[in-house]
């Protein structure tokens, strides 16, 4: 029996957790039966749960709102947490202005202040990976330089090669962050970029409306990789997953991938979420589209950045509203078009006629417009979205 429940779980991609208890197994009498135990109460808290998977190409977003779902629903972050954050936010700083510095050549741009020469070589000299201690004299450089105008305008053209959308928000307070007693507040983690290699997973319970039986749901969200070579793990968490939140880094729009200079961030988004909305693995999850860093993107286009230039059928667009407006809708009905579009490509025969019997079911696809680094902005979102889940994926599969 243990082997039956063993082999079921592997197939759900949860078979790690469930190992040690069959290593057990052959010990005696009574640990088999609280292993049994152990697995029925496994087996109930996973049929009990929502599960909800987060998708998308790489800085989308998705470990953002892993973030926001721990300050919201769990007990945010202790001070253990927050102390082992310093570490990554001081490495994103130096990736930031060495990124920077690093480019200015290659793109023309000469420091404005020729003092500055020193600092410029002192930063390129400890290369990419950082330097083992961040002492005031590291910070002295990267203050001078973070003044200079043409680090200033080589900053202003970072969409022409590789920085981390928290640069700015990083740099401007280098002065809190070189404190040795510093502890990063929530904005901080929340602006704090690590990628995400591997899966994760929380846990976590909200409480259901009075209007709708009350009580309390419990969660797991699933965060993944998205960056090209994480996405062949993605498979492993298809399984019983209840909502995708597909998360697009909407202000993306002129900038290449990390992973391959040539492919624009967007159009992968775009490729990605055509191969999501039409696997056959995933024809029975609600698909909720977060079109995200709607701050970054209103930003952008408001420097008069226009998403035209990359996407010119953009001209023929008709929508009300500003330029920042009309971008966003815009960004949201290619995404739009793609749920509509009847293609369906390498399939075998069988697959075939079992996508296109599923797809004559109707099938929804939800939109909200968000900014993850916005704890309010994500209250609101989820507030929506659980109220949805419940509404329209539950009541199919009869959990009430
Ligand atoms: N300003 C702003 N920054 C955001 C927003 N969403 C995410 N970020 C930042 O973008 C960076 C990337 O976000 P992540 O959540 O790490 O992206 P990810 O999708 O998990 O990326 P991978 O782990 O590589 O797949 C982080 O520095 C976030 O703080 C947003 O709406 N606005
Ligand atoms: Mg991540």
């Amino acid at each position: 029996m243990i082997y039956k429940v063993q082999r079921t779980i592997v197939l759900r991609g949860y078979k790690m957790q469930l190992l040690p208890c069959v290593k057990k197994y052959d010990e005696n009498e009574s640990n088999s039966k609280q292993i049994d135990r152990e697995i029925k109460q496994w087996i109930k808290s996973y049929n009990d749960a929502i599960k909800l998977l987060l998708l998308g190409t790489g800085e989308s977003g998705k470990t953002t709102i892993i973030k926001q779902m721990k300050i919201l629903h769990i007990q945010g972050f202790n001070a253990g947490e927050r102390l082992e954050k310093v570490q990554h936010i001081r490495h994103n700083i130096h990736e930031s202005i060495y990124e920077i510095v690093h480019n200015m050549s290659a793109l023309s741009i000469p420091l404005r202040d020729p003092r500055n020469i020193q600092s410029q070589q002192y930063i390129l000299q400890i290369g990419l990976a950082g330097p083992g201690d961040y002492t005031e004299e590291y910070f002295d450089h990267v203050r001078s330089l973070w003044r200079d105008a043409g680090v200033r305008e080589c900053f202003k053209r970072a969409n022409e090669y590789q920085l981390i959308d928290s640069a700015e928000y990083f740099l401007d307070r280098i002065d809190l962050i070189a404190k040795s007693d510093y502890l990063p507040s929530d904005a901080d983690i929340l602006r704090c970029r690590q990628k995400t290699t591997g899966i994760q997973k929380i846990e976590f319970k909200v409480k259901v409306p009075k209007s709708m039986h009350g009580g309390v749901q419990d969660f797991w969200m699933f965060d993944v990789g998205g960056q090209r070579g994480e996405r062949k793990k993605w498979i492993q968490v298809f399984e019983g997953i209840h909502a995708i939140w597909f998360l697009v880094a909407c202000s993306d729009f002129d900038q290449n991938l990390r992973e391959d200079n040539t492919q624009n961030r967007l159009t992968e988004s775009l490729v990605l979420f055509q191969d999501v909305w039409q696997s056959r693995f995933l024809l029975e999850a609600g698909l909720i589209v977060f079109l995200n860093k709607q701050d970054l993107l209103e930003n952008k286009v408001s420097r008069g950045n226009t998403i035209a230039h990359y996407f010119p059928q953009y001209d023929n667009f008709d929508a009300p509203g500003n330029e920042y407006n009309r971008t966003k809708l815009f960004i949201k009905s290619l995404f739009m078009d793609l749920t509509k579009k009847r293609e369906r490509r390498n399939l075998t025969a069988s697959a075939e006629r079992f996508v296109v019997s599923e797809a004559s079911r109707a099938r929804e696809c939800y939109f909200h417009f968000t900014t993850a680094t916005d704890t309010d902005n994500v209250r609101t979102v989820f507030r929506d979205v659980h109220q949805m889940i419940l509404t329209h994926i539950l009541n199919n599969i009869g959990v009430y």
